[in-house]
């Protein structure tokens, strides 16, 4: 796959949150897990997204990519307003869009490593190009193992599978939660090494929510959220700053919620 094939032409953004609201639940028990969100990331960037636990990481991610309507607020990809209707057209405005990467792989188990890179465009509608997943296949280096299936495949190999079924349709964006929470040190390298790759190489964009600080320090910008709202930005992270400010931050919620319970 050349470069010339994949690289996104640079835009004004890849991706805009304006004052995104997202709630759970009704009355006494509500939720607000999103408390008006406005955000812009410029196209070829790589943003780590981290917070305390229930700070409202993945539901920033599940709304920023469709898997979920925000209450309030709005969300453009690439500029394009995204559209919340039936299944099939909501999958249709992904693809070529949004890939996306979660931490357990999500792998169909009775397919093989090639039919589950296939499988987006098939549910998309979309004719099968079997050289462009072979083309990711052997950019994640795993086109030698394509007639396997997931359970014959270690962890961090299952992951560069999922990473390849993120990339098959080429998308502007790729959304990854918690990418490397389930693999070890080495595979956990790899992952984050094709992510990078893909944002300095192909120009896509990428948003991941991680706890790890190694992780974030891949990325070129930090954004710490706290109770539903971006609270900091940190940018060329390092994992030791990255550290320190997520110990601060963990103590600040802490004592916000031992204050509004006591
Ligand atoms: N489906 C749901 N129903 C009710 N409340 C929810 C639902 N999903 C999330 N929440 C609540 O919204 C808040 C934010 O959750 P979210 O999962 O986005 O946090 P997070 O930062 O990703 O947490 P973690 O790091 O623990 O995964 C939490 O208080 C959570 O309990």
């Amino acid at each position: 796959m050349s470069r010339a094939d994949t690289i996104h032409e640079p835009g004004a953004e890849a991706l805009r949150l304006v004052s995104v609201t997202k709630r759970y639940g009704t009355g006494g028990s509500a939720v607000a897990a999103l408390n008006g969100v406005s955000l812009t990331l410029a196209p070829a960037t790589f943003t780590a997204i981290m917070g305390p636990s229930g700070s409202g990481k993945s539901t920033l991610l599940h709304c920023a990519s469709g898997l979920d309507q925000p209450g309030e607020g709005q969300v453009f990809i690439g500029g394009v307003p995204l559209r919340y209707g039936s299944e099939t057209e909501v999958t249709r405005f992904r693809r070529g869009r949004i890939g996306f990467i979660f931490q357990q792989f999500n792998l169909m188990p009775a397919l093989t490593v090639r039919q589950n890179v296939a499988l987006p465009s098939r549910l998309a509608g979309v004719r099968v190009d079997k050289r462009r997943c072979a083309d990711v296949l052997t950019r994640v280096g795993l086109d030698h193992r394509r007639d396997h299936r997931p359970g014959e495949l270690s962890g961090g190999e299952q992951q560069r599978v999922a990473v390849a079924r993120a990339l098959v349709s080429n998308p502007t964006l790729i959304f990854a939660d918690e990418p490397t929470g389930a693999l070890d040190t080495r595979a956990a390298r790899d992952i984050l090494a094709l992510l990078e790759e893909s944002v300095r190489v192909f120009g896509q964009t990428v948003v991941m929510v991680t706890h790890d600080p190694v992780a974030a320090s891949y990325a070129d910008s930090v954004l710490f959220l706290a109770d539903g709202r971006i609270v900091g930005r940190l940018a060329d992270p390092t994992a030791a700053v990255v550290a320190e400010r997520m110990t601060q931050l963990g103590d600040e919620v802490a004592g916000r919620r031992a204050g509004r319970d006591s």
